[in-house]
């Protein structure tokens, strides 16, 4: 026998030992569900967790192996939950207020607005969405979109909540938690930012340039060659151009889409400024309510989680443990409560597949706070 052959013929031994102590540690592990379920209890216990993997650590002999003990156990009593859930009909399938989605195509003359004013990038996603509108509502500031929903004055709102290369729009996140609302669709616009002002306006007769934060932030290298111009914080990029054209002074120009300068009568006086020329932004149709159908492909999720060691490890394992894609994560800080966060989780799947809910249900049970904000049918990427 080679010397490899020895060491795999001892390492056979021990995993034979240790299958026979798996299959009996289920065994147990199976009459406390059993048990549990009897006197109510919920399956995930933390403190008994955390008491398995100290207890274990410190029967050790080389402490170089702690992390990948603990690392054993979180696996092992993650079969266990799976194993009680299974044999459990006292957990309730997680409680969704779905109503079933037509498809967008057929809603039917649903009232619908978006943030900005006519010719924005967030109108060109709606339309783009709902192929067309009749009578459009139209927002000047995100929250206004979201008290639209709430007073039932639009069914649907369209806002921009993440850009290609300036991140997430932060505040959508934020008015997420706020308000109790569902994300029943999605759409990508390719966005390119021009400058636009009156035909006269020279360049070098600039002083102040109106954008919204977001078209600033996405012609930073443009602006810089021109460190003379004062920038003016707008509602929208489309209201700025809506502004300048009102204000008709050729000192005065906007960052905006070629759309809104279209619709304000303003010429552009410099294409597509924006930094990356691959610039999209995904926006988010929002509901009261939950819609849900076989084509949705992509589910969105918030929660909370205790502030320890190796939680958010945890949790998001739930995801890679049933096999489930993570599209994106994001966190944000929770109002009143120092270095505590949100987490938002995009992942692909649909509620009615059994590892989705199984994921669900976990992560459901080891979070503080948790909410489905929507599941929708996945749009194209590239759209131009
Ligand atoms: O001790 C329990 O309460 C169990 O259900 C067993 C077990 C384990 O596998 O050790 C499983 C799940 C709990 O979260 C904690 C521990």
């Amino acid at each position: 026998m080679t010397e490899i052959e020895e060491y795999r013929k001892k390492i056979d031994e021990i995993d034979q030992q240790l299958t026979q102590l798996f299959e009996q540690r289920m065994e147990t592990v199976k009459k406390v569900g059993q048990y549990k379920k009897a006197k109510h209890l919920p399956i995930y216990n933390e403190n008994r967790e955390a008491e398995v993997i100290s207890k274990n650590q410190a029967y050790l002999v080389d402490s170089a192996y702690q992390q990948g003990l603990a690392l054993f156990f979180q696996q092992l009593m993650a079969i266990s939950k799976r194993l009680q859930n299974k044999n459990s009909s006292t957990e309730q399938p997680l409680d969704l207020p779905f109503v079933p989605a037509s498809s967008k195509k057929t809603k039917k003359n649903p009232k619908v607005g978006c943030y900005g004013a006519e010719g924005s990038f967030s109108e060109e996603a709606m339309l783009s969405y709902f192929g067309s509108v009749e009578q459009p509502h139209y927002f000047t500031k995100f929250e206004d979109v979201f008290s639209a929903i709430e007073q039932n004055d639009i069914d649907y709102g369209v806002v921009p909540i993440e850009n290609s290369s300036t991140g997430a729009i932060t505040k959508i996140y934020d008015l997420l938690t706020q308000y109790d609302f569902y994300i029943v669709g999605e759409q990508y616009i390719h966005v390119d930012q021009y400058l636009v002002g009156f035909q006269d306006t020279e360049l070098a007769n600039v002083a102040e340039v109106y954008s919204h934060p977001q078209g600033f932030e996405q012609s930073m290298l443009f602006l810089n060659q021109h460190p003379e111009w004062k920038w003016i914080p707008y509602r929208s990029t489309s209201e700025s151009a809506k502004l300048v054209s009102e204000l008709k002074d050729l000192t005065k120009v906007a960052i905006s889409s070629k759309r809104a300068a279209d619709r304000y009568n303003l010429t552009v006086l410099q294409e597509k400024v924006n930094d990356q020329h691959e610039n999209s932004t995904r926006f988010i149709v929002l509901s009261k309510r939950l819609e849900s159908s076989d084509v949705c492909s992509k589910v969105s999720v918030l929660f909370s989680i205790e502030h320890r060691v190796g939680t958010l490890h945890h949790l998001l394992h739930h995801f890679a443990e049933n096999k489930l894609n993570l599209i994106k994560i994001e966190s944000r800080p929770v109002a009143n409560e120092p270095w505590h966060y949100l987490f938002y989780i995009d992942f692909e799947g649909n509620v009615n597949m059994p590892e989705v809910q199984q994921a669900l249900q976990t992560i459901h049970q080891t979070s503080s706070f948790f909410k489905v904000i929507g599941t929708y049918q996945a749009a194209e990427k590239n759209k131009k």
